[in-house]
């Protein structure tokens, strides 16, 4: 099992961890008190109730919130639905978690209740002290988010985004000459090809190789995220007065190089688009778009504009490439399934052609392939964590506010189906009408399209209302376009085969953003025609 919050604590902090188990009970005292003052000595009608199950508290500052596992979360918190049920509640050191097991209840709150679920944790370590609170998805739900959100959504509308379509084609269709001419590199190569479209669309930064400066400081400065975003990640988002601790205390050492890491990933490719425009050769770009419109506050809106090119330059790149590796690897294991997505492609699209974005709706097969991969495993498995605004009641249970709650959409996703295992790989699911409660297009992309019914009427006019006024994913029709068009182009040009000296065993990384562990496998051009029309259509990109 992952190692628990206690082990690692007590295993490597235990001076820090007692200095702020005694500092956490003063403050734990003086917030009871100062509740009760604020309540006349009574209770209010939310904390009358119970809060919702969880495990056993055994000591009363500490609670159970050091049963909060820090890796693989996803699993003990199935574990504990099958136990407790759908909310699963952590409690401890001043901090509230509850863990959302079911669709309905990820729904009924950050849905229909999105003014009081749509807020992000406070994340003292990676937000304050490595200075990410400033990006889009860390904002608070509010004035200055709702201005990154507008930003963006000039690259990002289903509109916006068909202008990257060719972009999109000829990436995909370079990364099958790198298959041709390097299969054992298929892991850079995904990754290069995702950071690509990204860099491209955001900054019209064209790279050449996965060991660019650009592609390698994201990679790396996204780890450190991914690690960090964790509830419960640092003591120090448990106790935020540690912040205050000496520069020597190592947590403190690895936000200061955190903060130099983000800065970099946002400032860089900034930058240089900001020079190439002085020069007048800048490439057409999401940036240049946005710096060239007029604004009475010059230095606050390039700020802004900076840290929503970074955000999505950060959030775009890592859940595509999880998801196209996580493909590769499910193709692997299920030669059958990978067949007749081959046929589908070839009987619709042709064995002359190539690929387009626009094939998507006439590929049945393949999108179910698609959605099967994004529900086999979660590329974000716990989505990405909310914060209560105010104190609430659901289901007969007190939720305070300031509760951290954790969408864990592995549960939902991996929900037990007596028709379709949930366990197994088949992509049929989603072609029964009768299983469309677990399409991965209601969650995979996160929540929050219905605000209220007046809302949800204006978000079905206009895409750009639930876009501002909903948290969900910013960059989904970019990203499942690149995500069909890589997809797509594998099976149109390719066989994936598992390694013929061994078994494939699946096993992922288990941070934030979770896919597969290197693996080995084989990838052979399905005909000599089918690598020549691969040659001849890389020869024409234009990138
Ligand atoms: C397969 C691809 C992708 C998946 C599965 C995915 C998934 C998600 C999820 C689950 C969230 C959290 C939403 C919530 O809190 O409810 C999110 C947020 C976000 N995503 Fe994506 N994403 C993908 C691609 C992209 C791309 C291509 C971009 C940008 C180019 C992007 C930019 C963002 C940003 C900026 C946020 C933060 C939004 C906010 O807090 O307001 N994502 N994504």
């Amino acid at each position: 099992m992952a190692s628990s919050l206690f082990e690692s604590f007590i295993l490597t902090d235990f001076g820090l961890f007692a200095v702020a188990l005694i500092s956490a009970a003063l403050l734990y005292y003086a917030t009871v008190r100062q509740r009760l003052r604020a309540n006349g000595g009574s209770s209010t009608e939310s904390t009358q109730l119970p809060y919702p199950p969880g495990p056993s508290a055994y000591l009363p500052i500490v609670g159970n919130i050091l049963s909060v596992p820090r890796e693989a979360q996803w699993e003990v918190f199935t574990k504990c639905k099958h136990q407790y049920g759908d909310l699963v509640y952590f409690h401890g050191l001043g901090t509230r978690i509850l863990v959302l097991n079911s669709m309905k209840a990820i729904n009924d709150l950050f849905d229909k209740r999105a003014h009081i679920y749509s807020h992000r944790p406070v994340f003292t370590v990676v937000g304050e002290l490595m200075g990410l609170g400033q990006s889009m998805p860390l904002l608070p739900y509010g004035k200055e988010w709702r201005e990154h959100r507008k930003l963006a959504h000039v690259a990002l509308s289903p509109t916006a985004v068909k202008k990257y379509h060719g972009i999109q084609e000829d990436l995909a269709a370079s990364m099958m000459k790198d298959f041709l001419e390097k299969p054992k590199d298929f892991f850079e190569h995904v990754r290069l090809t995702a950071g690509r479209i990204v860099l491209t669309v955001t900054y019209g930064i064209s790279v050449g190789t996965a060991d660019d400066e650009y592609i390698t400081h994201a990679e790396e400065t996204m780890e450190i995220i991914g690690k960090a975003t964790v509830p419960g990640a640092f003591l120090c988002d448990l106790l935020p007065f540690l912040k205050y601790l000496p520069s020597w205390i190592p947590f403190q050492q690895e936000a200061s190089r955190g903060k130099k890491m983000i800065e970099h990933l946002v400032t860089m490719p900034f930058e240089h688009v900001k020079q190439k425009m002085v020069d007048g050769t800048a490439e057409p770009s999401l940036t240049q778009d946005l710096l060239s419109l007029e604004k009475e506050d010059p230095a606050n809106f390039e700020h802004r504009v900076k840290w929503t090119t970074g955000a999505m330059y950060g959030a775009g790149g890592e859940t595509t490439y999880a998801t196209v590796l996580t493909f590769m690897m499910a193709m692997a294991l299920h030669p059958d399934i990978q067949k007749r997505a081959q046929l589908e492609i070839d009987s619709i699209v042709g064995l002359e052609n190539v690929p387009s974005v626009s094939d998507t709706g006439r590929l049945p097969y393949v999108n179910a392939v698609i959605k099967e991969v994004m529900r086999w495993h979660p590329v974000l498995p716990l989505s990405i964590a909310r914060r209560s605004a105010k104190d609430d009641i659901y289901e007969g249970y007190s939720i305070p506010e300031g509760t951290i709650l954790i969408p864990n959409v592995w549960a939902v996703a991996l929900e037990p189906n007596i028709k379709y295992p949930s366990d197994q790989f088949i992509p049929d699911r989603f072609l029964d009408p009768s299983q469309s409660g677990i399409d991965p297009a209601t969650w995979a992309f996160g929540f929050g399209r219905r605000f209220t019914f007046i809302t949800h009427i204006y978000e079905l006019l206009t895409h750009a209302f639930y876009c501002l006024f909903g948290r969900i994913c910013p960059g989904k029709h970019l990203g499942e376009n690149s995500v069909f068009i890589l997809i797509a182009h594998i099976l149109a040009f390719f066989d994936i085969l598992p390694p013929s000296d061994g078994v494939l065993i699946p096993a992922f990384s288990t941070r934030l953003v979770s896919y597969p562990e290197k693996f080995e496998c084989r990838i052979i051009p399905r005909s000599e025609q089918k690598a020549d029309l691969i040659r001849q259509r890389a020869s024409h990109c234009k990138i």
